[in-house]
């Protein structure tokens, strides 16, 4: 069933009728199963037909309101999950289509997984039963005032106390203030703060605790606590439903069971015990939640995609014929060019993220089985995945907005706040220069371990093949040699390949790896970013190995794969070059390719978008809307505007009269 709540004439039945596809089968390769599909559409319909909802008006709402229609909707959310006893799978999805950042997110995103994966059995009974039924909100509180991507440079202290069994947590700098975490400024009750352990006067570095803010009883902060939002934030509705807060503390006490002791533990004596554990564990919450991240990009580029493909088969410019219809925007092949690119980039994310999803639950299951052979490339596969997809996706929907023309800059377009609230995406979770700094560490590391003759694995296999990709040459002679992945894979493979072998061979020349590795920096940003792509071609190219049903289904599918590839190879044209891996024949063939495979998406262009099984509440943009009734939309939805309340605007009368009424003259005049 298609996500219509819209009118009752579909003015994009047109374009529906032109594709070549089974939809609702494409629903189902999107979502991943048909279970899926239904219980998307279930939820998205449950949040839709709910009046508490809404969401037309978030943009006109003073940010104390809208932290107020905020805390709202997440109690009536709460209050239907529980009423419906809804499963965690129908519950997330439901907090996902209530669409509206919240302190809720931090509470399940971070504070829950933060202690079952830091926590002892002892701790995860206390706490996850007390979270799970809200009796407790907490937040994930790291980022400080003056340090943020360097997380071993945190401030914060917890020093034990062995005389009364406790951590004294003290922030002993402004600087040291904790500053942005999500729920903390007016919501939470507890948090995870991370700070640095001192015992027996060493300090063994940074470690997460447990701590109570405020009050259960009438929610005001405890002794020795500060807290408060951070202030406003990019963009009108948006990021600012968000209470991202500060936070201080002056020689707080706090039981000695309330550090994350899976990890390390603080005897009763005060000695440090570190498990034999990797250390980089401290971080899991973080690798977590990258992975998450790669899938909102998907979510986030699929929905500024649905919007501007269906605006661009309703807008008409130019080109009436003798007083007949002009066309439509999306006939123009510079729109087709800087569009479908993005819709490929959605069905890619969508899939990468998918595959990361799995991989991170296998190395979960590793690391219970005290296999951490797997958790360097978990680490470098999320961060420089977060990073590709969120940059990328937060471009497109400003990409996005711009192929929406003028109508595209109207908050009711819903593409400012989705730009507004998707952006700092690019920051949190890691800044996405310095997590793709971390893959271009990674990736040197693996270099240099080739000549050794150890075997790399996983995403880095291909570089075991240096002989042959150091030296291949593209055998692509016409366009259509472009559709053979095979082909594809190789110029990928080439060109990921001799960007790492260049830089490591660059730093290899300088006085010491660390003065290379810094001077190399950006080179080594293009040769991470070269890896990442490499890998969310790869794996759209597995997941048509799969079995994918219904009718013209996979035909779509490989035409997109193929336009991610070919426009990534057009993007970044000069790394081919450069390295030598194809001519600058192969090159133009490759875009000349790319302009068929256009061409094949346009009559399939809004099906693919209709794919996505998006109501008009999810998306929230007149542009966008299901039935591409835009017109008569945009027109009332002016009139929704405060300014619109009174035909005489406040401030005529102090403002505007004695200026249009004034006898002064201009001397001059
Ligand atoms: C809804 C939005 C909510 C938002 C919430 C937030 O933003 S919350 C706040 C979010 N905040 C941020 O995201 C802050 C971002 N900053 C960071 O994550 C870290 O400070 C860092 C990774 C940049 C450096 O860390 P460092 O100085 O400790 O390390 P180093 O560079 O010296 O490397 C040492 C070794 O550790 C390895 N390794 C590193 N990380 C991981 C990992 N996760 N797993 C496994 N391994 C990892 C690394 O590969 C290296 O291995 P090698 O080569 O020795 O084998
Ligand atoms: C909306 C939002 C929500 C957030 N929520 C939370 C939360 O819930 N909990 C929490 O703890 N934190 C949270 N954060 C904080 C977030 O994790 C940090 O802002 C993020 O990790 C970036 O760190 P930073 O602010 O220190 O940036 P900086 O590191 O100061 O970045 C500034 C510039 O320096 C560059 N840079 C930094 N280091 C290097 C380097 N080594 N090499 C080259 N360039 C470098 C960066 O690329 C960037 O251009 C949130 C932030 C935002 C914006």
């Amino acid at each position: 069933m298609a996500a219509v709540d819209g009118g009752e004439v579909d003015h994009l039945a047109g374009e529906r009728a032109t594709a070549h596809f089974d939809v609702d089968a494409m629903k189902v390769a999107w979502a991943g199963s048909r279970h899926a599909v239904e219980v998307n559409d279930r939820m998205a319909r449950l949040v839709a037909s709910d009046p508490v909802f809404r969401k037309d008006t978030r943009t006109m709402l003073s940010r104390k309101e809208l932290f107020k229609d905020t805390l709202k909707k997440a109690a009536h959310a709460w209050k239907r999950i529980v009423e419906l006893r809804l499963t965690e799978e129908e519950a997330n999805l439901l907090r996902l289509y209530v669409d509206q950042p919240g302190y809720v997110d931090l509470h399940w995103g971070m504070f829950v997984p933060a202690i079952k994966g830091q926590g002892t059995e002892e701790q995860q009974k206390k706490w996850v039963p007390m979270a799970y039924k809200f009796q407790i909100i907490g937040c994930y509180a790291q980022t400080e005032l003056g340090h943020g991507s360097n997380v071993q440079g945190l401030e914060t202290t917890a020093t034990f106390d062995p005389n009364t069994d406790e951590f004294v947590v003290h922030s002993p700098t402004l600087t040291s203030s904790k500053w942005w975490p999500g729920g903390l400024g007016k919501a939470s009750t507890h948090a995870v703060v991370y700070a640095r352990l001192i015992t027996q006067g060493k300090d063994y570095g940074i470690h997460g605790f447990i701590v109570q803010l405020r009050s259960l009883d009438d929610h005001s902060p405890l002794p020795g606590i500060t807290l408060g939002d951070i202030g406003g934030k990019f963009g009108s509705g948006a990021y600012n439903s968000m209470d991202n807060g500060v936070l201080r503390f002056d020689h707080v006490r706090i039981p000695r069971d309330q550090m994350l002791m899976r990890l390390s533990q603080v005897t009763r004596e005060g000695k440090y015990v570190h498990s034999d554990v990797p250390k980089q564990l401290l971080y899991g919450t973080m690798v977590y939640v990258r992975q998450t991240i790669v899938a909102d990009a998907s979510k986030a580029l699929s929905r500024a995609v649905c919007i501007a493909v269906r605006y661009s088969a309703i807008r008409k410019q130019f080109g009436s014929q003798a007083g007949g219809p002009e066309t439509q925007v999306l006939n123009y092949k510079t729109q087709q060019s800087r569009l479908f690119p993005l819709l490929a980039s959605a069905y890619a994310y969508r899939f990468v993220g998918e595959w990361l999803k799995w991989l991170y639950t296998d190395v979960m299951q590793k690391l219970e089985a005290k296999d951490y052979s797997t958790l360097p490339e978990a680490h470098a596969c999320t961060a420089g995945l977060k990073s590709v997809t969120t940059s990328a996706t937060a471009d497109a929907i400003e990409e996005c907005r711009k192929l929406c023309g003028g109508h595209g800059y109207l908050n009711s377009s819903g593409l400012p706040e989705l730009f507004a609230v998707y952006v700092p995406a690019c920051t949190y979770e890691g800044d996405n220069v310095v997590l793709l700094l971390q893959v271009a560490r990674f990736l040197m590391k693996t270099v240099s371990q080739l000549a050794s003759g150890k075997q790399p694995v996983g995403t880095t296999a291909y570089m075991g093949n240096i002989q042959y990709l150091m030296q291949c040459k593209s055998a692509v002679n016409t366009a259509g040699d472009w559709l053979n992945p095979a082909a594809i894979k190789e110029v990928f493979e080439a060109r990921a390949l001799r960007m790492a072998v260049n830089c490591a061979q660059n730093i290899s020349k300088a006085p010491s790896q660390e003065e290379g590795f810094s001077e190399l920096s950006p080179d080594l940003l293009e040769s991470a970013v070269a890896h990442v792509q490499l890998i969310i071609v790869t794996k759209f190219f597995e997941k048509l190995q799969q079995d994918i049903i219904g009718h013209g289904v996979k035909e779509q599918l490989q035409n997109l794969c193929n336009i991610y590839a070919l426009f990534l190879l057009h993007k970044h044209l000069g790394d081919f070059l450069s390295t030598g891996c194809i001519t600058p024949k192969q090159g133009a063939l490759a875009n000349e390719q790319l302009g068929r495979l256009y061409a094949q998406v346009r009559p399939n262009a809004v099906a693919l978008v209709d794919a996505f099984d998006y109501t008009d509440h999810y998306l929230s943009s007149v542009l966008g809307r299901y039935d591409g009734d835009v017109y008569p939309a945009l027109y009332a939805e002016a009139w929704k505007d405060p300014l619109n309340e009174t035909v005489i605007p406040d401030g005529y009368q102090e403002h505007l009269r004695p200026l249009l009424k004034q006898q002064l003259k201009f001397s001059r005049l």
